[in-house]
């Protein structure tokens, strides 16, 4: 078998025609322009070229964008004052504060002062509260962008064992709570499956992993899910970007695509959509703000 490939660039670019027609349909009515600013604090290459992807797909899908670079010897005090700058200015809909930042700055001081309406990221406790509860303000883009990349390739989450390597609160365990979650009209992407998260911890990873129908490696550690991992015909979701020898590489091993049915590519995969889904959040946040 050779894995059928989950192409995160391609539905990434038609949700984005999607965005771009509502955001065209909505300044043609008179309403407010949606605006992304992004706030990144020092010079983590990596960074700077996923603010830059945010940056261009913003400005090709018709909304307004800013990138705010600080040094990477800011205080906490000053990267506060940004963002209460932010927070008060009526342009923007949407703040995403890179991570991760430099050592001086207490990250969860600064993505508690965002304010829940303008966070696109779905990082603020409050908005994490009412996505835990069912009822979210917006999806995390990541775990948004990996129910998409599932459900719009015809692999719906629900009723099946599905397993997350990593439990981070950006990716793992946010996608953990949203793929259990009844699916309701208040909570579209609520996925109906069965959810195990693995973790370093987990006593036998491949045992656990070969439960899976879908299987998301989001560990951050090149090659950690390996073909003995994956039951024949399962479904693989690679979140993995690292960085090895100069290139990116997933979280999966290169043998998986013989033994799994899908498997979505690094890079073209995940990222893409990640970067779709914050687009999806700024209109929706223009939306909630303005109307
Ligand atoms: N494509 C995209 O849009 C995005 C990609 N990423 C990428 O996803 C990956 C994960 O990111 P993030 O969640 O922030 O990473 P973190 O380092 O915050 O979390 C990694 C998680 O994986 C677990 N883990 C690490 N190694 C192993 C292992 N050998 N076996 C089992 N579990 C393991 C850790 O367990 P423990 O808790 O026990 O330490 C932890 O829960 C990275 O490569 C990152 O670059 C991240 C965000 C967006
Ligand atoms: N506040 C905040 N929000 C984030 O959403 C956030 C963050 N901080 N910090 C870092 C992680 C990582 N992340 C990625 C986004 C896009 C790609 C992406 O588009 N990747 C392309 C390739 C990009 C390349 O060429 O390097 C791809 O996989 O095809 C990857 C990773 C968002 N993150
Ligand atoms: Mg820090």
């Amino acid at each position: 078998m050779t894995a059928t490939r989950l192409d995160g660039k391609a539905l990434g670019q038609t949700m984005r025609a999607e965005v771009a027609a509502e955001v065209a349909a909505r300044v043609a009515a008179g309403k407010s322009r949606p605006g992304l600013a992004a706030v990144i604090v020092g010079d983590n290459p990596a960074s700077h070229v996923y603010v830059r992807n945010k940056h261009k797909a913003c400005t090709d899908a018709g909304l307004a964008t800013w990138v705010h670079t600080l040094p990477a010897t800011t205080t906490q005090a000053e990267l506060l004052a940004l963002v209460a700058r932010l927070n008060a200015d009526p342009a923007v809909h949407g703040i995403l504060v890179q991570l991760p930042l430099p050592k001086q700055i207490d990250e969860d001081a600064v993505l508690r002062a965002v304010t829940p309406a303008k966070d696109v990221d779905c990082f603020h406790p409050e908005n994490v509260g009412l996505l835990a509860v069912g009822h979210p303000r917006y999806y995390p883009c990541t775990p948004h962008g990996v129910f998409h990349l599932l459900a719009r390739n015809g692999f719906d989450p629900a009723g099946k064992e599905v397993v997350i390597v990593g439990r981070s609160n950006i990716v793992g365990k946010p996608l953990a709570l949203m793929l259990a979650q009844k699916r309701t009209a208040a909570n579209p992407a609520g996925g109906d499956a069965t959810v195990t998260i693995a973790h370093t911890r987990t006593a036998d990873l491949t045992a656990v992993c070969r439960r899976a129908d879908i299987l998301v490696a989001a560990a951050g550690v090149p090659r950690v899910v390996t073909p003995e991992m994956v039951r024949p015909g399962a479904v693989v979701v690679d979140v993995g970007t690292n960085s090895m020898d100069g290139k990116l590489v997933g979280d999966v091993h290169e043998g998986v695509a013989a033994v799994a049915a899908a498997l979505s590519p690094v890079p073209g995969g995940v990222g893409p959509m990640t970067i779709t889904m914050l687009l999806v959040n700024t209109l929706a946040a223009a939306e909630h703000i303005d109307g």
